[in-house]
């Protein structure tokens, strides 16, 4: 029957001759006279008729606060894990206790404050250590010392065990008087899911009933008794799956102390024997019921008044029923007797048809997401495992790359440094093998036989030899540097003879590259000297050697002394190098094979010095000077070789050639 107020969204229920109609949620019209008419209403009517400004009632707190505390307040500020074997320091990697901050400010980051209640602010952290998110409560008052229930939260908690149903405790600590319990994070509380769905659908409401009866069936099991079951205590996890927590007044049945000292839980849940007397297990059964009645009617529940003897006298309207199948509304109405012992046990109720029935499929869907849940963690164990494990293996070589290329990219900075700087780069052995490494090695030994100190080889002229200089070879022939200091004009000739011998121009190319080293050029220029004054005797008769005239020697003394003086230089050298000694009368060692020597001896002069005696002995036995002699000695010598190199076409062939790569004109030869 519709009056003129209602609409399209009432429903009525019952008929003209039933007691006036009741407005079934959420179909509700004239919400005035249902109002007047039963106390009780839903929590979407109460939310209609209260003003959206005005603020929610004041908690009610359960017990007042702790006088005693004051006095009694922990001075000991370490923090103390809570075990269920006694209680210990807490230490962490992440703690230091020489800081300011507490082990929780420490070890956690905060994200949030998840929920506020009459013993404790929750916060939903991220734990440093493992890098997990929990949930942690802390206390808001401080622990009463001498009390020795003080932790009976955290005991029990401990003591519920292990169950999917159940909030997973991780740890707790007492630290500067406050108690912190660490258990896992959930999505909500399920009054705040119910206030947000209002009336659930009936699936869903099945579903939270059996997880919920299935934790405090295994309290009960464990004889225990929860005695604050209410939404607010209850949390929905991600996945849907009700979990059972705050076991602030939880009872240990087995601990006569925690008998004694029981107190009421939310009054809006609590059996009505329970207020004159001591929480039981029907208690909680009654508990449930009144929670799954609001998951399932979203009835505003009362806490006091006539309303509440009202439902605890089984009298509750049937418009809260409508959309309810009958198995569901007859647990409830069993669950919600008066008296403890017409209520089921948990036990009875897990054995009711419509709920065995049901308990099957959800433990199997609970055991999926549990499985799928250690399956993601597991995977990420195993990834940041391999990913330490790659990381530890090819740290090595990475760094071993890393070094390469930034010496590569530092060579190729120098090379392009020194190139834009115009200085040749330095060479680097490119290939490590046996024989280069030696050979590189052997370059970095610096030969100075010579001495290098005089202005014309000065020391960064010093270089780097592959291969060890031929004594003998440093010694002859000097005397092209002869000619071209002695004389700058008058030196063709010297040029023409030079070339001629190959040994002097492998010696000349030496010098010219690396200039000549001092203790060469004292002896060369004492043959030149000496050379240059027969010279200049033969050709002018008497041109005084620059200096001679200025100690009033003669020509022939002064070079005769000059000899003398350089020979006997040339003693101490060679005393003091034997690389620079020749002795003329022992062939010099070859390091080719004969046949192969022999063969290109066939192509080259043979330096016969002892030429150079025979003449001596045929055709100048009255020069008894031994400057002379010596340097007579040598023209001849060179004469005889210019003889013999005329006759080999390939040697003349071949001079050419030096000459031509040297700029000099053909016609010399
Ligand atoms: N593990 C958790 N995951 C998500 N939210 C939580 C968790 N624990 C507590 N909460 C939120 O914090 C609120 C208060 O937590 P809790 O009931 O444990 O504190 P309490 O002080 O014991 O409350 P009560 O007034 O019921 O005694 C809860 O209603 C809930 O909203
Ligand atoms: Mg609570």
């Amino acid at each position: 029957m519709n009056d003129g107020n209602s609409s399209t969204d009432s429903l009525e229920v019952g008929t003209s001759t039933s007691p006036p109609p009741v407005l079934a949620t959420p179909r509700i019209v004239n919400i005035h006279n249902i109002m007047r008419e039963t106390p009780l209403s839903t929590k979407r009517e109460r939310m209609k008729m209260t003003p959206k400004f005005r603020r929610p009632a004041p908690k009610v707190i359960k017990t007042a606060p702790p006088v005693r505390s004051f006095y009694s307040a922990v001075r000991d500020t370490k923090p103390r894990i809570i075990t269920p074997q006694g209680i210990y320091h807490l230490e962490s990697p992440k703690y230091n206790p020489q800081k300011k901050d507490t082990y929780f400010e420490q070890v956690f980051s905060i994200d949030e404050i998840v929920g506020r209640g009459s013993y404790g602010e929750v916060f939903a952290v991220r734990c440093i250590e493992d890098n997990r998110e929990y949930a942690v409560k802390v206390s808001i008052n401080l622990l009463r010392q001498n009390n020795a229930q003080k932790y009976r939260e955290v005991e029990n908690h401990m003591l519920a065990g292990n169950h999917p149903n159940i909030v997973a405790i991780q740890k707790a600590w007492e630290e500067a008087g406050r108690l912190y319990i660490q258990t896992e994070l959930c999505e909500m509380s399920l009054f705040n899911y119910c206030t947000k769905r209002h009336a659930l659908p009936e699936p869903e409401v099945w579903n939270f009933f059996i997880d919920v009866l299935s934790a405090v069936h295994h309290l009960h099991e464990k004889d225990m008794i929860h005695d604050d079951i209410k939404p607010e205590n209850i949390f929905v996890t991600k996945d849907l799956i009700c979990k059972l927590g705050d076991f602030g007044l939880c009872v240990n049945l087995n601990n006569a102390n925690d008998v004694k000292t029981a107190e009421e839980g939310d009054s809006k849940y609590l059996a009505p024997e329970v207020l004159n007397g001591r929480p039981s297990k029907a208690s909680d059964v009654f508990s449930i019921g009144m929670t799954i009645l609001e998951a399932a009617t979203d009835m505003d529940l009362p806490s006091q008044g006539e309303s509440w003897h009202q439902i605890r006298s089984g009298d509750i309207p049937e418009r809260f029923f409508i959309g309810i199948s009958d198995d569901l509304r007859h647990l409830i109405t069993w669950m919600l007797q008066e008296q403890p012992q017409n209520r089921p046990t948990t036990q009875q109720l897990m054995e009711y048809p419509a709920i065995s029935s049901r308990l099957f499929r959800r433990h199997a869907f609970i055991k999926r997401c549990q499985v799928r849940y250690h399956l993601a963690n597991v995977l990420f164990v195993f990834i940041t495992w391999c990913m330490a494990f790659f990381a530890v293996i090819f740290h090595h070589p990475m760094r071993m790359f890393q070094e390469i290329s930034d010496r590569r990219s530092a060579i190729a900075a120098q090379m392009s440094n020194a190139q834009a700087a115009g200085i040749p780069a330095q060479q680097h052995t490119p290939i490590q093998t046996p024989e280069g490494s030696k050979a590189f090695a052997e370059s970095l030994i610096t030969i100075t036989p010579f001495d290098y100190s005089d202005d014309e080889n000065p020391g960064h002229l010093h270089h780097r030899r592959l291969f060890p200089v031929v004594g003998p070879v440093a010694r002859l022939n000097f005397d092209d540097d002869d000619e071209e200091q002695a004389t700058s004009s008058s030196n063709s000739s010297a040029i023409d003879e030079s070339s001629s011998s190959p040994v002097r121009g492998i010696r000349h190319e030496w010098a010219s590259r690396h200039g000549t080293p001092k203790s060469a050029r004292k002896i060369f220029n004492g043959l030149s000297a000496s050379k240059a004054s027969a010279t200049s005797s033969g050709a002018t008769g008497d041109i005084a050697h620059g200096g001679s005239g200025d100690h009033g020697e003669t020509e022939e003394e002064w070079r005769r002394n000059k000899y003398q003086r350089m020979m006997a230089n040339e003693r101490t050298l060679d005393s003091d190098d034997n690389e620079n000694t020749v002795n003329e009368s022992i062939p010099l060692t070859m390091s080719c094979p004969p046949a192969i020597r022999n063969r290109r001896l066939l192509r080259m002069p043979k330096l016969n010095f002892g030429l150079l005696d025979k003449k001596e002995d045929v055709e100048e036995d009255d020069v008894n000077d031994d400057a002379e002699k010596n340097s007579k000695k040598i023209l001849n010598a060179r004469r005889n070789i210019n003889n013999r190199t005329r006759q080999s076409p390939r040697l003349v062939a071949a001079r050419t050639r030096m000459m031509s790569l040297r700029g000099s004109s053909g016609d010399e030869i």
